[in-house]
């Protein structure tokens, strides 16, 4: 990476939005060459070494033989997150199959987790693919994520947010993704102007509106950066990202 830009890529979905408008705005946006990508695939990049930064799901950490979190800020939810959900025809403990959201790596095994840990409810747990959203019917659930799940709660009659649910199990917040580097280069300064570059993209959300659509009419963009994502990684998400990554370690072969 020596003489060259480092690669950041981060999450392509509207949650991300704010940080990136952040990133835009300052001048170290010239100094990285930036890619969105869907957060399987930010893991995906990070771990093959093909980006140095990234606004990875937090699930990938174990999979990283040395990594640092850069930042103050993630995507993160404080109770109902939204766009993280289980949905169904039927209820939760009616399910057989559950789909796993092929976008996902931190949220299929929080799923997991909650299905164990809190709903108590074994179910089969089916890998997604491009389409799988009209599969989910009758006793088949299915995990969604991101902003393909804008206006599912019209369409299916129970939908389980698992932002409540951790947060019901737990007590605590939750991170679902972070800034991470494998990079052992950037400098103090550089990541200190990163951070403050965020934090101008949240100080400026009025701004951000201007430039974004709105993806559905009643699906309010404001409500959802100020009301469902949390942003701040404080010490509550990092108590819940230390219990979620001992949860992977001891149960998960990966
Ligand atoms: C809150 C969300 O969190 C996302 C969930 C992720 C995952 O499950 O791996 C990764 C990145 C986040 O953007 C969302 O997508 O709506």
């Amino acid at each position: 990476m020596v003489g060259t830009k480092p690669r950041m890529v981060a999450v392509s979905y509207l949650n991300t939005k704010p940080l990136l408008y952040g990133l835009l705005r300052s001048p170290i946006s010239d100094r990285m060459d930036m890619d969105l990508a869907i957060p399987s695939e930010c893991a995906r990049r990070l771990v093959a070494g093909e980006a140095e930064i990234g606004l990875v799901p937090v699930a990938v950490l174990p999979e990283l033989p040395e990594y640092e979190i850069i930042s103050d800020y993630c995507i993160g939810a404080d109770g109902a997150v939204a766009t993280v959900c289980i949905y169904g025809d039927v209820p939760l403990r009616e399910m057989t199959h559950v789909y796993l959201d092929h976008h996902s790596r931190t949220s299929v095994l929080l799923a997991r987790l909650l299905l164990e840990e809190y709903w108590r409810h074994p179910v089969t747990l089916l890998d997604a693919r491009e389409g799988y959203i009209e599969h989910i019917n009758g006793t088949i659930g299915g995990l969604v994520i991101g902003d393909r799940t804008i206006g599912l709660d019209k369409r299916f009659r129970y939908v389980y947010d698992l932002g409540s649910a951790w947060k019901e199990h737990t007590g605590l917040p939750f991170v679902f993704a972070a800034w991470v580097t494998t990079s052992p280069d950037l400098s103090p300064k550089f990541i200190a102007e990163f951070n403050a570059a965020l934090r101008e993209g949240l100080d400026h959300l009025p701004q951000l509106q201007l430039l974004l659509p709105s993806p559905t009419p009643d699906f309010d963009l404001t409500h959802y950066y100020t009301h469902h994502i949390d942003y701040h990684l404080d010490v509550g998400k990092r108590q819940a990202l230390r219990r979620f990554l001992s949860y992977i370690t001891a149960s998960v072969s990966v």
